[in-house]
């Protein structure tokens, strides 16, 4: 594998390597296109380094540990298993309605572009484990918080939400209740970091 490169570089690659799409899915919305991220190794690992160095500095001693990473279906399913295993962490996905068998816990939100329900089984996260909430961006903050909510209501406790990009113009963040980490912010067409 490719040698280790810094935060800075991690965030030039990651910026070079986003694309927009205008009027996707819905007319108005300037889509962010994460998948060409995953077309290129060293960019790929680059985003898992950056983003495990930053949580094995702010969560290093032995009771601030991670125990699971979750991720948000879908994007977030593309590099939070990576990151679980990197940290020895579970990786626990919280999925569309429809998608889960056996008791579950849920909750409806709105995000940039409609509505959606995420489901969560209820025997996935143990109380008092140590929770990463992981997706590829936050716009509304409407998934995320959603999220959040499953994972309190199982009694987890969530140490920091993490995102690769953040549309800041749309103050998601402010509707969560943890640190929040993200790589890039700014506005979709003209990214600063
Ligand atoms: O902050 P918000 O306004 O809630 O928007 C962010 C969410 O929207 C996108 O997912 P989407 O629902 O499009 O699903 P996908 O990952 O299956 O494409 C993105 O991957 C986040 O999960
Ligand atoms: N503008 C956007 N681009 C990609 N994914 C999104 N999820 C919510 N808003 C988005």
């Amino acid at each position: 594998m490719s040698s280790p490169v810094s935060i800075a570089e991690t965030k030039a690659l990651l910026k070079a390597t986003l694309r927009q799409f205008e009027d996707f899915p819905t007319k108005g919305i300037l889509f962010e296109d994460i998948l060409p991220i995953f077309k290129s190794p060293k960019t790929f690992q680059s985003l898992i380094d950056a983003i495990k160095h930053q949580i094995e500095a702010n969560f290093s001693t032995p009771g601030s540990k991670p125990d699971v990473v979750v991720g948000l279906d879908a994007r977030g399913f593309l590099f939070g298993p990576t990151l679980a295993l990197q940290l020895g962490a579970a990786f626990v996905p919280v999925r569309k309605q429809g998608k889960v068998p056996g008791p579950t816990v849920e909750a409806e939100f709105e995000k940039e572009y409609g509505k959606d329900v995420f489901v969560m089984q209820a025997d996935a996260i143990k109380a008092g484990q140590k929770v990463i909430i992981v997706d590829d961006i936050i716009a509304t903050g409407g998934s995320a918080k959603a999220a959040g909510q499953l994972v309190t209501k199982l009694g987890g406790e969530i140490l920091e939400y993490v995102f690769i990009l953040e549309l800041d113009f749309l103050h998601g963040r402010d509707q969560l209740d943890a640190p929040v980490y993200t790589l890039l912010s700014g506005q979709p067409e003209k990214l600063g970091s």
